[in-house]
């Protein structure tokens, strides 16, 4: 079916890449591109910017990283901002960035597909939003900005359609307040399992903590400072198996063997597995003297969900209230994006950092570095300045071709 896109209703060409997403990764694309004086469109599927730190974060959270690890490109944060920011000074921050770089994205705008046009070397983009119409836009370049934790990972478990007690994906879990005096099964163990069980706790419910494998604890400081700091600059100096060993000898120093207690280390050290896998250490807030003392108990794997409870594969049976499952995020890329040679079917780009940040024919992304925050500021100047050349070099391009017609139209 052939189709025209600039006579099609609801169809526009944009000038300037369109950056899909307004997380952090987004804002920090779209500031970097403003300062050149590049223009760009935002899509975002929420009503609002940072959606996964506003509507899909618990209310304890903080920054686990130190503030200077976590400011976005051409801002910091204010100076009485604490080390570790708390969710709603973060997404101040975040706000006010939006602000100061006159970005306005289009809200409640889904991209439901993007692909890349061979016969005219352009990008087209459908959109649905949030009333049903659809909209196409057509751009040179596209930075896919939507997040390695755009999707809420739920596990297939037997039983779970029996359970009838309430069931959540820690993304829609906001405190403890609610779970007072319930049993309450966390199932997962990473940053969200551990911190969510500590708030359990802190709001007089029973955590129960699923460890199914394995994991690396790590203190969030140690003497004071920073542990992901403290791995920082070793890597500076030495080679990344000799940081993880350290790192496992002060996370020993400091809390002691977290195998005893029913949570094994991986083989792999911690940084290496960030690398490899993604898989983030807990960086230790006050759960771990938590289990120690017996109010988060930590459980093995589950075999099934029970109407009133659960089996765990050692046999053990009892009864839960509630289950929050912290089994993790996907990236919704390949869900979308009609492209297989950069980005691969787990919704990453193939190449590791510091690689992950452009495609061919005006394809980018930011944020799938497996670094946080600081690795998507990282990919934001880089995404920034390859576009702002591009559109330098056109723009002068064209200035030149204007001259040159207004000479020949003044010859005549
Ligand atoms: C609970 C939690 C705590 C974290 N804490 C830290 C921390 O302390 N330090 C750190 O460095 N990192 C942390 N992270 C990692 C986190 O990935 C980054 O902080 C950051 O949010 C990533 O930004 P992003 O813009 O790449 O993705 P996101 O923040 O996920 O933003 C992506 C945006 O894209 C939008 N979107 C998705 N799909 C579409 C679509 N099809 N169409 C239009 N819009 C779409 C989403 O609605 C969202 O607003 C944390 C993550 C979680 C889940
Ligand atoms: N700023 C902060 O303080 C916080 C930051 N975060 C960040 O957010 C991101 C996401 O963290 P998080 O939500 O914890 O997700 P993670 O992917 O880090 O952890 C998910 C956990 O669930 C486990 N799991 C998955 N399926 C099952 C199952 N069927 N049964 C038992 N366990 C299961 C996984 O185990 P396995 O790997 O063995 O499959 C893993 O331990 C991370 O980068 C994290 O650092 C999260 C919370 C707080
Ligand atoms: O919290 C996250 O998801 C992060 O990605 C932050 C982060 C990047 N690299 C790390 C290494 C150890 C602990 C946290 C991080």
């Amino acid at each position: 079916m052939s189709f025209d896109l600039f006579s099609a209703p609801n169809s526009s060409f944009v000038t300037g890449p369109i950056i899909i997403g307004a997380g952090p990764s987004g804002l920090a694309v779209a500031a970097t591109l403003r300062e050149s004086g590049v223009p760009f469109l935002i899509l975002e599927r929420a009503d609002c910017i940072a959606s996964l730190w506003q509507n899909r974060t618990y209310d304890r959270l903080k920054l686990h990283l130190p503030k200077k690890f976590c400011e976005l490109p051409k801002l910091p944060f204010p100076e009485d901002y604490p080390e570790y920011p708390n969710r709603k000074q973060f997404i101040s921050y975040l706000e006010s960035y939006a602000r100061r770089f006159e970005i306005n994205p289009n809200f409640n705008e889904s991209v439901v597909s993007a692909r890349y046009d061979e016969t005219c070397d352009l990008w087209r983009v459908e959109t649905v939003k949030k009333g049903g119409v659809k909209m196409n836009y057509i751009c040179q370049s596209i930075v896919v900005a939507t997040g390695e934790n755009a999707e809420s990972v739920m596990p297939e478990m037997e039983g779970i359609e029996d359970f009838d007690g309430d069931m959540v994906h820690v993304s829609e879990y906001k405190s403890g307040k609610t779970y007072k005096g319930k049993k309450v099964l966390v199932v997962g163990c990473g940053n969200s399992g551990m911190e969510v069980s500590l708030d359990l706790c802190n709001h007089g419910a029973s955590p129960s903590m699923v460890v199914k494998d394995s994991v690396h604890v790590l203190p969030r400081e140690v003497l004071g400072k920073s542990t992901f700091e403290i791995a920082v600059m070793m890597m500076g100096w030495l080679p990344l198996w000799l940081v993880d060993k350290i790192l496992v000898i002060l996370a020993w120093a400091v809390l002691g063997s977290t195998d005893k207690y029913g949570i094994p280390r991986p083989s792999i050290g911690p940084m290496a597995l960030k690398n490899i896998d993604g898989k983030t250490p807990v960086l230790d807030i006050g759960a771990l003297e938590m289990i120690r003392s017996g109010d988060i108990k930590v459980v093995p794997a589950v075999k099934r969900l029970l109407p009133y409870g659960v089996e765990l594969v050692d046999g053990l049976i009892f009864e839960v209230d509630s289950v929050i499952f912290a089994t993790g995020y996907q990236s919704n890329v390949p869900s979308w994006l009609q492209e297989a040679e950069f980005f691969s079917k787990d919704g990453f780009p193939r190449k590791p950092f510091p690689n992950c940040w452009k495609g061919k024919s005006g394809l980018y992304a930011c944020g799938f570095t497996r670094r946080g925050l600081s690795g998507l500021s990282m990919d934001a100047v880089k995404i920034a300045n390859d576009i702002g050349k591009v559109w330098r070099e056109e723009t002068r391009h064209a200035k030149r071709q204007t001259a040159c017609h207004r000479r020949c139209i003044s010859q005549f």
